[in-house]
């Protein structure tokens, strides 16, 4: 489970985050909320990757390790884009293995046909390249490369800001199922209320506040 006590993000001219505190289960979780509430930070402070100025986070009673120059945040946690950010000139296997290899992952857990079996991808996509692929599929790639890692927590910031209504609807489901079948914490940050419906409880921000639930 991941805790948020009292978390607060100050910079100089505004407050993205003010004392929030909350608590993610194994499962799917939406974060709605207007352009600017504080969504992408309160996933990257999740993934380590921003440290709050006030508060603490913990997944699983431990503190979120911070990035430092050997990594780019807490190892149990993968964060996806909406611009997915896979690598140009790798092809979808070298992806998925890069991102096992960053992490330390131990070659015994490393299974590339399984990862994308789990986003509903051929194994026969291997060797093709970012490029060749539709945005739907590179998304999928993407989560299959945050699945490589291991990680029990899968943040999703505008996972499908980009894409159509098919492919908006199948991103969604392989979310749902790692968050329902796999017991995943599955965290999205999301502007599209058919997204956040699909999800087993949806947060919402307002100017950096947690909403109240209801
Ligand atoms: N490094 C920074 N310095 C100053 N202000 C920042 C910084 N990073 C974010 N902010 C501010 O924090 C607020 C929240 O930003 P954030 O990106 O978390 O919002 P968001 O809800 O994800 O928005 P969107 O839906 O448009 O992606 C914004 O007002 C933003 O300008």
């Amino acid at each position: 489970m991941i805790v948020l006590d009292g978390v607060t993000v100050e910079y100089s001219d505004s407050v993205p985050l003010e004392r929030v505190t909350l608590e993610l289960e194994p499962g799917c979780t939406a974060v709605m909320g207007p352009s600017g509430s504080g969504k992408s930070t309160l996933l990257r402070i999740i993934a380590g990757q921003q440290k709050p100025t006030v508060g603490a986070v913990a997944i699983d009673g431990v503190a979120v390790a911070a990035a430092s120059w050997r990594s780019s945040g807490d190892p149990r946690v993968a964060l996806i884009h909406q611009d997915y950010r896979l690598v140009p000139f790798l092809t979808v296997e070298q992806n998925l293995l890069l991102a096992a290899e960053l992490r330390e992952v131990n070659r015994s857990a490393v299974d590339v046909d399984d990862a994308l079996d789990r986003v509903g991808l051929p194994s026969a996509m291997r060797s093709r390249l970012p490029r060749t692929m539709s945005g739907g599929e590179q998304q999928r790639v993407a989560i299959a490369r945050a699945l490589m890692t291991g990680a029990p927590v899968v943040l999703a910031d505008e996972p499908t800001g980009a894409l159509d209504e098919g492919n908006t609807e199948r991103i969604t489901e392989v979310l749902v199922d790692l968050g329902r079948k796999e017991r995943l914490v599955i965290v999205v940050a999301t502007h599209d209320p058919g997204v956040a419906r699909r999800m087993d409880r949806c947060l919402r921000l307002i100017d950096g506040k947690l909403a109240p639930a209801g």
